[in-house]
C-alpha cells in the first residue's frame, strides 16, 4: 500500500501523485532538464483509493524511475563521450571542471537515491565494491569547484549570463549550464556567505528557468535564498518583493512570512524603501579595497608601467665570465628595473620539463604555507595549487636544471631549497605575497640554518591558455608564462632587509593548467657572489 508521502519535489518514490491536485513530480536530471510527470488525483476512472490506481501509480513509479535512469545514463554517457575525445581539454575549463564534480556529487547522490529506493542496495553495494581506486568528489570539492568558478568570474570580469552559456570570454567552450546547475554555484556562495554571488547565480537561474520547458529546479527555493541574499546586501526593498513572490507561490511558506514581516519592519524603521541602485558599485557590494582592485586588473593584463620606465627595459645576452655562457649565453629580457626583476628565455628543455613532471606528479599534495603567527605549515585558500619538491640526486635533468640556476644567477646551491614543482589547475592562485621570511615570522627557514631567501627562480614549464599570469602589484607588471622561460629575482636587498616592491602573485588560471617550479636561494654562502651573476648590483629600495 501507498505509505510514504512525498516530503519534497524530489522524493520519487512516494505517494506525491495521488496526494496533491494535478502535482507535478519532479527530479533533477543533470545536463538535461528536468523530467516530469504528472497525474491527475481524480481521474475519472479511478476512486482515490482503489487497489486499481495503487497498482497503476506503483507501476508508474517503476516506469518513470527507469526513465529517470535511462535520462542520467544518457547524460552521463554524452559528457563521457566528450569528456574521452581529450580528457585534458575537457577538464581544463572551469565550467566543465564544475560540472564534472556537480555530476558527481549532487547529481550523483538522486542517481544513488533512485536506484536504492526499494530494489537497488544490492545493485549499489556491487557497485561500490567495484569501483577499486576510484574516487568520487566530496561535498568540500563541489565547495571548492563553486569557490573557484566565482573566483574566476571576479578576477577575470566574466558575465554570469555568457558563463552559464558555456562562454569565456567570447569563446564557448563548454555545456551550458541549468538553471539547477546555477542554482547549485547560488547555493555554494550562500553556504560561504558569500551574498554576492549568491545573489548572481540565483538571478541566473531564475532567469534560466523561465526559458527551461522542463524546469530543473523549484522556482521557491531559488527566490528564498535570493531573497535572503539581497537582504544581506542590504536592499531590504528587494527582499521584500521577492519574499512576495516567493508568498504567491507558496503562501504558507513559514520562513518566508516570518521574513515578511521583519522585512516590513525594517522598511518602515528607516522610513523608505532602501533600493541600493546602479551607483552602488560591484565593488563596494564585494568589499574590494583599492589593492585587490588593481591586482585583478593586472591579472587581466590591463595594467603595464609607464612607458618613461618600459623605455629603459632591455633585451641581452648574459655573459657574466662564465666561460660556458660565451658557446651558450642566456637570452634575458628585462621586466623590470630596480629592482631588477629578469625573464631568462629558453633555459628550460621540453624533457627536462617531462621528467620533472613525470616525477613530481605522484607526489603531488596540497600545497602549504607558513601561518603568520604559529610558524605552522598549513593550506590556505589564498594558495591553491598542488606541489612536490625533487632533490639533484633524483634525475640527471633535476640536477642539470639546479646547475643552471647557478650559471644564470652566480649564486651557490649549497644552501637553496630543493627544486619545488607546482601545478595549478583551474582557479588555482597564491595571492600576493612575498617570498622572503619577515622578521616577525616565528620560526620561518629556521630550521634550515641557510638564512633567508635571498632570490627566487621561477621557470614556467607550460603554456596556460587564459590567465596565470605572475604579478607583481607595486610594479605593475604582469609575466605571462611562456613554456620553457624563468623569472628572476632578488628578494631581499643587499643589506638583507626584504624588497618591498617584490611582492607578487600567481594569478588564477582561467582556462588550461599551469605548472612551474621554483628554486629559493638562500643568504648563507652568497657572500662573494651577489650579485657576481648580474652586471648591476641589486637596487635599494626603501619603501
Ligand atoms: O606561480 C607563480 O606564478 C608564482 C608562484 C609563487 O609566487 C610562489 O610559489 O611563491
Ligand atoms: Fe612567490
Amino acid at each position: 500500500m501507498f505509505a510514504k508521502q512525498c516530503t519534497s519535489n524530489k522524493d520519487v518514490d512516494c505517494d506525491a501523485l495521488i496526494l496533491g491536485d494535478d502535482k507535478l513530480n519532479r527530479v533533477n536530471i543533470p545536463g538535461s532538464n528536468l523530467y516530469t510527470i504528472n497525474i491527475r488525483k481524480h481521474d475519472q476512472k479511478y476512486s482515490n483509493n482503489s487497489p486499481l490506481i495503487i497498482m497503476h501509480q506503483k507501476q508508474l513509479f517503476r516506469e518513470h524511475k527507469i526513465l529517470l535512469l535511462r535520462k542520467y545514463a544518457e547524460v552521463y554517457m554524452e559528457q563521457y563521450e566528450k569528456a574521452s575525445q581529450d580528457v585534458q581539454a575537457y577538464v581544463e575549463n572551469p565550467i566543465n571542471a564544475y560540472l564534472l564534480v556537480k555530476r558527481l556529487t549532487t547529481d550523483w547522490k538522486e542517481v544513488r537515491n533512485l536506484i536504492t529506493t526499494n530494489t537497488g542496495e544490492e545493485f549499489m553495494a556491487d557497485f561500490d565494491e567495484h569501483k577499486g581506486d576510484l574516487k568520487f568528489p566530496s561535498e568540500e570539492d563541489l565547495n571548492g569547484a563553486a569557490v573557484a568558478l566565482t573566483r574566476l568570474q571576479d578576477t577575470y570580469e566574466l558575465d554570469t549570463a555568457a558563463l552559464a552559456k558555456g562562454e569565456i570570454n567570447g569563446v564557448k567552450y563548454a555545456t551550458e549550464l541549468t538553471a539547477a546547475d546555477c542554482f547549485e554555484l547560488g547555493r555554494q556562495s550562500y553556504s560561504n556567505a558569500d551574498h554576492y554571488h549568491t545573489q548572481l547565480w540565483m538571478m541566473e537561474a531564475d532567469e534560466r528557468l523561465k526559458r527551461e520547458v522542463n524546469q530543473s529546479v523549484e522556482r521557491s527555493e531559488i527566490l528564498e535564498y535570493l531573497a535572503f541574499s539581497t537582504f544581506k546586501l542590504g536592499d531590504v526593498g528587494l527582499a521584500l518583493d521577492l519574499t512576495n513572490k516567493l508568498l504567491e507561490l507558496i503562501p504558507t511558506h513559514e520562513r518566508a512570512i516570518g521574513n515578511k514581516v521583519y522585512y516590513e519592519d525594517e522598511i518602515a524603521k528607516s522610513n523608505s524603501v532602501q533600493r541600493k541602485g546602479e551607483d552602488e558599485t560591484v565593488a563596494i557590494l564585494q568589499n574590494k579595497t583599492e589593492a585587490r582592485l588593481a591586482y585583478e586588473a593586472l591579472c587581466r593584463g590591463e595594467t603595464t608601467p609607464s612607458d618613461k620606465i618600459l623605455a629603459k627595459l632591455k633585451c641581452r645576452y648574459l655573459d657574466n665570465g662564465n666561460p660556458f655562457l660565451k658557446i651558450a649565453p642566456f637570452k634575458v629580457e628585462e621586466a623590470y628595473a630596480k629592482p631588477d626583476i629578469l625573464i631568462f628565455h629558453d633555459v628550460m628543455a621540453d624533457d627536462e620539463i617531462a621528467t620533472i613532471k613525470a616525477l613530481a606528479q605522484p607526489r603531488f599534495q596540497r600545497a602549504t604555507v607558513q601561518n603568520f603567527l604559529t610558524g605552522a605549515l598549513e593550506t590556505a585558500q589564498y594558495r591553491i595549487s598542488k606541489s612536490a619538491w625533487l632533490k639533484e640526486i633524483e634525475h640527471k635533468h633535476v640536477a642539470d636544471v639546479v646547475q643552471r640556476v647557478e650559471d644564470m644567477t652566480g649564486l651557490t646551491m649549497e644552501t637553496a631549497e630543493e627544486l619545488q614543482v607546482v601545478n595549478y589547475g583551474i582557479g588555482g592562485h597564491y595571492e600576493p605575497h612575498y617570498d622572503f621570511a619577515r622578521r616577525e615570522e616565528p620560526n620561518a627557514f629556521h630550521s634550515l640554518g641557510t638564512g633567508n631567501r635571498i632570490a627566487t627562480v621561477l621557470f614556467y614549464m607550460s603554456d596556460v591558455a587564459q590567465g596565470g599570469a605572475t604579478v607583481f602589484p607595486y610594479l605593475d607588471i604582469a609575466l605571462w608564462p611562456k613554456k620553457g622561460a624563468a623569472a628572476f629575482w632578488y628578494n631581499l636587498h643587499s643589506s638583507g632587509e626584504g624588497d618591498k616592491m617584490t611582492r607578487h602573485a600567481a594569478c588564477p588560471v582561467l582556462a588550461g593548467s599551469k605548472w612551474v617550479s621554483n628554486k629559493w636561494i638562500h643568504e648563507a654562502g652568497q657572500q662573494f657572489r651577489r650579485p657576481c651573476g648580474l652586471k648591476r648590483p641589486p637596487a635599494e629600495h626603501t619603501a
